[in-house]
């Protein structure tokens, strides 16, 4: 897996890329301030190849950041970030350009010219295939996701990193579009880090769910439930429980939650 160097621009920074063949994603001593306010502090981060990870957190903990500097949007830092050279991203607004046809927006920043076809199975994967040719103001929210998605996949991602891509999406496009990923994944076994706010997406999705406070991973958990997920399940609803509470919410005990059985 070829693999990027983010380094901050200082004098004894070593320049050569180090491969890490275990990780999809290795991150040590990330630093990143504004105004003087260091919003990650002192970082570390590992992700294996072919992992799903979540990522969690009180708004405004600095998740986005993290996010936009391990795809490289982002290099005002101190620390070492290796990352696979092969990686794409998605955020919670699709960003299609409206004045390109759907495919042409899949195709957007490709290097070299590439062809329709490339496009088309990409939304084919998506389930989009029959928007191919459309504009994008005709899509509707979760179809303008999946076509965000499909722009995602035609970088062939080692790394997949998603940014809230559900938030805006009513209920029952959000459970279908966590289908797709889930499957897009097990499919592609591509690395993917997922911002969430929503912790029973993390439980549904994760192999891990990480918490984010103070600059750093403050919690981590696996997730040990055998795939599909299915949140009836005890082992869920504790998961979910224990992740709230690292998040400062108190979640109603499951077996109180349970209703109580007329004698
Ligand atoms: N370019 C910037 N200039 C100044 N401050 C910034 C910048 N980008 C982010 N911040 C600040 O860094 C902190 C973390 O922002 P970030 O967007 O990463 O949080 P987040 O955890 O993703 O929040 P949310 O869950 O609400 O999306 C916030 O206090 C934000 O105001």
């Amino acid at each position: 897996m070829a693999t990027d160097v983010h380094r901050p621009v200082t004098p004894n920074a070593p320049n050569t890329p180090t491969t890490h063949a275990t990780s999809a994603v290795r991150v040590e001593g990330l630093t990143r301030s504004f105004d003087g306010r260091a919003v990650i502090d002192q970082l570390d981060l590992d992700v294996k190849p072919g992992e799903f990870v979540a990522l969690l957190g009180r708004s405004g903990c600095g998740k986005s950041t993290l996010l936009r500097i391990l795809a490289g949007l982002d290099r005002d830092i101190e620390g070492t970030v290796l990352v696979p050279r092969r990686k794409a991203v998605a955020f919670q607004a699709p960003r299609l350009m409206p004045w390109k046809r759907v495919w042409r927006n899949v195709l957007l920043g490709l290097k070299g010219k590439p062809e329709r076809g490339v496009a088309e199975r990409a939304l084919e994967e998506v389930g989009l295939k029959h928007r191919t040719n459309a504009w994008p103001k005709t899509l509707s929210g979760g179809e303008a996701q999946r076509a965000s998605l499909a722009r995602a996949l035609v970088r062939e991602p080692d790394l997949l990193l998603l940014d809230e891509p559900f938030g805006a999406l009513d209920a029952l496009t959000r459970i279908k579009a966590q289908r797709l990923v889930d499957e897009l994944w097990q499919r592609r076994g591509c690395a993917v880090l997922l911002v969430t706010h929503d912790v029973e997406e993390a439980v549904l999705l994760a192999d891990r769910v990480l918490v984010m406070d103070e600059g750093v991973i403050a919690y981590e958990t696996e997730i040990d439930l055998d795939r599909p997920r299915g949140i009836s399940d005890p082992r869920f609803a504790e998961l979910r429980a224990e992740l709230l509470k690292r998040l400062g919410v108190d979640a109603p005990d499951a077996a109180e939650a349970e209703p109580v059985a007329a004698a």
